[in-house]
């Protein structure tokens, strides 16, 4: 069954949505099917998949990876969050913008957060388990965090700062005006 495209406000972050079968039982969707999403126009190797599993009001990022940048392809296994992808290539006419987009269970829906993105999500529920595919490995001393709140972004979360729970690192993050960035 194809997996269908459509762009987002940001050239390069697309939403890849596959085709999810209900019927009595529950549901069944395919998760990755290369051929299909290489029809879809997307033939990234991906090399890596990973899951995590967040409590209600968790942020997670904003994150990227210098030196050994990744895109991803996000989605949500169970429960729901705001999906984020910021701009940080500065030669980019978006720069320091961003695409929110809501990804929950059972809908099908897959965001490709490119390379040149800072990515992070806040969890609308508990237990949220979310899984993705990321084109290159973990490279811990190229990680890098977007400070999640950074007025700069301009990016409304559904939740305040007393809300959310983050990591230190997380919570450490560097505003935009002294992040470093990709070309
Ligand atoms: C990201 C990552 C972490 N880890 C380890 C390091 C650490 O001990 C533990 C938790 O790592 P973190 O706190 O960085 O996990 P987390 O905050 O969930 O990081 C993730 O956030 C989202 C928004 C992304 O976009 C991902 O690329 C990734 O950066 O897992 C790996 O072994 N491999 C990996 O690829």
């Amino acid at each position: 069954m194809p997996v269908t495209s459509q762009p987002t406000s940001i050239e390069g972050v697309r939403l890849y949505e596959s085709p999810v079968f209900r019927d009595d039982r529950g549901y069944f969707q395919e998760l990755f099917n290369e051929a299909a999403f290489r029809e879809a126009g997307l033939a990234t190797t991906w090399v890596q998949d990973n899951i995590s599993n967040s409590r209600k009001n968790v942020v997670r990022g904003l994150h990227y990876q210098l030196g050994r940048p990744q895109a991803k392809l996000v989605r949500v296994l169970r429960g729901a969050v705001i999906d984020y992808a910021v701009d940080l290539r500065r030669s980019s006419p978006t720069f320091g913008k961003h695409v929110a987009v809501e990804l929950r269970e059972g809908d099908g829906r897959a965001l490709l957060v490119p390379i040149g993105f800072a990515h992070g999500f806040v969890s609308l529920e508990e237990n949220t388990v979310m899984m993705y595919k990321v084109s290159d490995v973990h490279h811990p001393t190229g990680e890098r965090t977007l400070l999640w709140n950074d007025p700069a972004l301009q990016i409304s979360w559904p939740i305040s700062a007393a809300e959310a729970i983050l990591s230190a690192k997380d919570l450490a993050g560097s505003p935009l005006a002294t992040a470093e960035t990709y070309p």
